[in-house]
């Protein structure tokens, strides 16, 4: 089965959403990817990556996502924050990062972790592809 990963970016943070997906575009090709309106408009625009666009977040985008992923449909969060702006959906912010603690979902708020996760997941995607050989 698909890795179902969602990908979310405040305003200040899009770039370096768009940065990231475009480093992992070949492992992110291979994902089934939900996004937040804009931050997915944009990966899909400007990095032609196919992805389930939700509302945008001040709409309830995250509140979408993180309904999808308390039914299990999500398997990892990347949600690039900021945490100089306040938001004024903050309250939908807190349950969507609720929701992964409660779930025990991976969630990645800033690119140092992203990258972490993401490099991780690749791996363990790759060595399942090899039918779960190590690698030369
Ligand atoms: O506000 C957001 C997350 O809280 C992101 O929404 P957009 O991707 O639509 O900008």
């Amino acid at each position: 089965m698909k890795l179902r990963i969602a990908l979310i970016a405040h305003d200040t943070k899009k770039d370096d959403m768009l940065a990231l997906a475009a480093e992992y575009k070949a492992f992110l090709s291979t994902c089934t990817l939900t996004a937040t309106g804009t931050t997915g408009g944009r990966l899909t625009n400007e990095l032609g990556l196919e992805v389930n666009r939700k509302h945008s977040g001040p709409f309830g985008g995250d509140l979408q996502i993180g309904s999808l992923l308390v039914e299990g449909e999500i398997d990892c969060v990347i949600f690039l924050r900021d945490p100089m702006t306040p938001q004024s959906h903050e309250p939908d912010i807190n349950a969507l990062v609720r929701a992964c603690e409660v779930h025990n979902t991976p969630c990645a708020t800033n690119v140092a972790s992203a990258h972490l996760v993401l490099t991780q997941l690749e791996q363990r995607a790759a060595q399942m592809s090899n039918g779960g050989r190590e690698s030369a």
